[in-house]
């Protein structure tokens, strides 16, 4: 158990000091350590859950620090955070072994000073537990939502302004839970019914998802890369929003599809799936080892209607018109925070308006290469303002000959009634199934 701290507390370093991305630095920690079972899963949860609760774990070490988190040192902090997670959220680890074992692997990287600082911290913590306290949430609702549920100031502010306290509690309650493992089905080699079984017969539990059909959620599981049927190529790992994308835009099977921001693939290979490995998809990815990524997915996946570009979505241009184009683009993610939990303390508000940029210049590109007729559906995994509707409302004032399709009946087919706004869908992740995204659909008349 030693080492699993070990490996956590260099994650946590990792993505907290150097804002390392959580799946990387697990994925990459976790193959360098040669971990047993038991310690691999010890090592995600301590270093998804430090990364998730990382502003109550400072609320609750600057009540008892002399110095404030900010001040100390890099080490000493995140070993603070390490053991406060143990001590406050999880009940199976008595608190002195917490304490104890935070203490020796911060020994790697801290002098005796600090480590005594540190020692003498956690156990103040442990005697006091029944003296922490948060903000009152009605004389400051801001500092109690930021500490009590570990979120940034300014997106607390920006959801309160937009959604309300009681709406702005679900939400951080909702991106603050383990997300579940979705996988997507290959429909072209078989169905979710018959993954499940192939899955049960490879000792995983999985069960069906009744939004979307080649949804299946996995109960139980090893890493993911060792499963039988991931190799096979018989699923691929997709949230449950993004299964929606395909089916949206509904590509028939001897379209011409563009994807301008293709990359690892995820709704690419899903067209594909819905096209039945026929028509052409253009797969656009600006980095080249991204591009790699869609190339090994639809390999694996058995998907041979992909021709890959390595190129900037928002200058390459194609002479033949496409008849479906997905601008699935670079954005702020904040609707998968669960997944992605430190997205919360990377991304910054002055970010917003950059992405904006970028996805309008994405936009009006890819409307430069839609036939008549043809349809554009613009996808981004957050909820901002700035990114969604304020992007298709200028999209669409540079580009009168433009207009959105309606998505109502969609919503109501898949259950998203409350999600629909004015013609797209944008789902605010106030419920654990789905993640927070935004969808809307434009045609070129
Ligand atoms: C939201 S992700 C796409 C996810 C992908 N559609 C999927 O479902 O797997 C956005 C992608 O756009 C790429 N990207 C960023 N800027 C780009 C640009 N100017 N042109 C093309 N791709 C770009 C990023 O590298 C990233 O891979």
């Amino acid at each position: 158990m030693k080492r699993a701290r070990s490996v956590a507390l260099q994650g946590i370093y990792r993505i907290n000091e150097e804002e390392a991305y959580s799946n990387l630095v697990v994925n990459k920690l976790l193959q360098e350590s040669n971990l047993d079972k038991r310690d691999r899963s010890l090592a995600t949860q301590l270093i998804y859950g430090v990364t998730r609760w990382r502003n109550s774990l400072d609320w609750v070490i600057n009540q008892f620090a002399n110095r404030k988190v900010k001040k100390m040192t890099p080490w000493v902090r995140n070993a603070l955070r390490l053991g406060v997670y143990q001590i406050n959220y999880l009940d199976r680890i008595p608190n002195p072994v917490a304490c104890n074992e935070t203490v020796e692997v911060a020994k790697a990287h801290c002098n005796r000073g600090a480590i005594k600082f540190i020692n003498g911290i956690l156990r103040n913590i442990i005697r006091n537990l029944a003296e922490i306290t948060y903000p009152s949430l009605e004389e400051d609702p801001v500092q109690y939502i930021r500490y009590k549920y570990s979120q940034p100031q300014w997106l607390v502010q920006r959801w309160r302004k937009y959604f309300g306290t009681e709406k702005t509690i679900k939400i951080c309650q909702t991106l603050n839970q383990i997300p579940p493992m979705i996988i997507r089905t290959n429909t072209l080699k078989l169905d979710s019914e018959q993954l499940i079984s192939k899955l049960e017969e490879e000792g995983i539990s999985a069960k069906e998802v009744s939004q979307v059909k080649e949804a299946v959620n996995l109960l139980d599981y090893p890493a993911i890369a060792s499963i039988d049927s991931f190799q096979a190529g018989n699923f691929i790992v997709q949230g449950l929003s993004s299964m929606l994308v395909a089916h949206l835009l509904k590509p028939q099977e001897d379209d011409l599809v563009v994807d301008l921001c293709s990359a690892p693939g995820g709704k690419t290979t899903h067209l594909a799936q819905v096209m039945e490995n026929r028509g052409q998809i253009n797969a656009v990815e600006l980095h080249k080892a991204k591009v790699n990524l869609i190339k090994e997915n639809c390999q694996r996946l058995g998907i041979n209607n992909v021709e890959f570009y390595c190129d900037d979505g928002r200058e390459i241009s194609f002479t033949q018109q496409a008849d479906k184009i997905l601008v699935d683009a670079p954005c702020s993610g904040l609707g998968i925070m669960a997944k992605k939990p430190e997205i919360r303390w990377h991304k910054k508000p002055q970010d917003l308006k950059e992405l904006q940029q970028l996805q309008l210049e994405l936009l009006n590109n890819a409307a430069s290469f839609l036939k008549p007729g043809g349809e554009l559906l613009y996808t981004v995994c957050t909820f901002t303002f700035e990114e969604t509707e304020a992007v298709v409302k200028k999209f669409m004032n540079d580009n009168p000959d433009f207009s959105i399709v309606d998505l109502k009946s969609q919503a109501v087919t898949y259950g998203l009634e409350d999600y629909y706004q004015t013609g797209y869908l944008k789902i605010v992740p106030d419920t654990s199934s789905w993640e927070g995204f935004f969808i809307a659909k434009l045609t070129k008349e």
